[in-house]
């Protein structure tokens, strides 16, 4: 389960009453989630209940969260449905509970869809690009700490852990990421604030309508094609065998470009951002699964299934049609 630290009662009352939500009602740790604690907050004002989420962040430092933190605020002041954090009265959104840095945001209405079809590939892509677009003129930078330097930075450490096969993958695709990030092509995509983790259980759906995307600490300044691939590659893949859903990555791509056309560039790429998006969590599988940080809280995501579609990627290039 997802709850490192246990927060008392009294301590999320303290929240609750400092940022000016009421008082506290109900409070309930969240097992799901494999990054940070969360739970459920309810409080209640002037007779009205409202449901909130508490985040502490585990990982994340008190230096890298504004960042996410304000992301989120902008792009809900631009009529995105992600959750708005809760400001106290001298309108500091990043808190600190139990000594760690914390943040209260709005819970979404709604619940995943973790068998899409193409109606639901077809919102995930439309509000994909109304984000991107949304988020242009936010002013703060952060890369994407789990990009290219986080790869070649952990990758040595997961290689003692693999059999020869996935040991030469690794290696290869590794390199063949590092090269291709120093072509001109792939240094001149447009860029700007992605989510870089939007799989089905970042979405919350309200029968087939998308209410919400949540979950933006692994958000950084990085192509907007990294995005679109991270998600190709979740929403629009056969969980059984990574391979690609052509009708559902197609419906994805055309809605995303309604909002937003993709670049010549972008098109003639995608391929390698596939490869990528399925390193990037390749990767991040791999260190969970054999360097976890507390074995007893945590059931780590299953790494091969990342190798599957990456090497589904290689061997089947995919490019949307015009
Ligand atoms: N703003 C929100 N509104 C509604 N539900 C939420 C919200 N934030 C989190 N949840 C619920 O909490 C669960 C765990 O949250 P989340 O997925 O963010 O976990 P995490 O450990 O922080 O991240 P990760 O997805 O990287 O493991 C979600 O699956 C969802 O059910
Ligand atoms: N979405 C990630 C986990 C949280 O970042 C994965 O499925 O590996």
């Amino acid at each position: 389960m997802a709850v490192f630290t246990t927060v008392s009662p009294e301590e999320a009352s303290a929240l609750v009453q400092r940022l000016q939500l009421g008082t506290l009602v109900d409070l309930r740790g969240i097992t799901s989630g494999i990054e940070n604690t969360n739970y459920f907050v309810t409080a209640e004002r002037e007779g009205r209940r409202t449901e909130y989420v508490l985040t502490l962040f585990e990982r994340l430092g008190f230096e890298q969260l504004p960042f996410y933190l304000h992301l989120m605020k902008h792009l809900a002041g631009r009529g995105i449905p992600v959750p708005d954090p809760k400001a106290d009265a001298s309108g500091e959104i990043l808190h600190a509970v139990c000594g760690k840095p914390a943040a209260l945001v709005d819970k979404l209405r709604g619940s995943h869809q973790l068998a899409p079809s193409n109606v639901h590939c077809h919102q995930v892509g439309a509000m994909l690009a109304r984000m991107h677009l949304a988020g242009q003129d936010y002013p703060r930078v952060q890369p994407n700490l789990r990009g290219l330097p986080w790869w070649v930075e952990t990758v040595p450490s997961i290689l003692p852990h693999l059999d020869g096969a996935q040991r030469q993958l690794l290696e290869d695709e590794l390199a063949f990421q590092r090269s291709h990030a120093q072509s001109p092509a792939y240094l001149a995509l447009p860029r700007g604030p992605i989510h870089a983790d939007l799989f089905r259980d970042n979405v919350m759906f309200e029968g087939d309508t998308l209410t919400g995307f949540f979950d933006f600490y692994f958000a950084g300044v990085d192509t907007f094609l990294f995005d679109v691939a991270v998600c190709l590659n979740d929403w629009c893949t056969d969980l059984d065998s990574g391979r690609l859903d052509e009708g559902r990555a197609q419906v994805f791509v055309a809605a995303y470009q309604s909002v937003r056309p993709l670049t010549h560039d972008e098109v003639r790429l995608m391929p390698a951002l596939l490869r990528a998006g399925a390193l990037r969590f390749w990767i991040s599988r791999l260190w969970d699964f054999h360097l976890p940080r507390d074995a007893h809280m945590l059931k780590p995501h299953d790494p091969g299934h990342f190798e599957r579609i990456l090497r589904q990627r290689v061997e089947t290039p995919w490019h949307p049609e015009p």
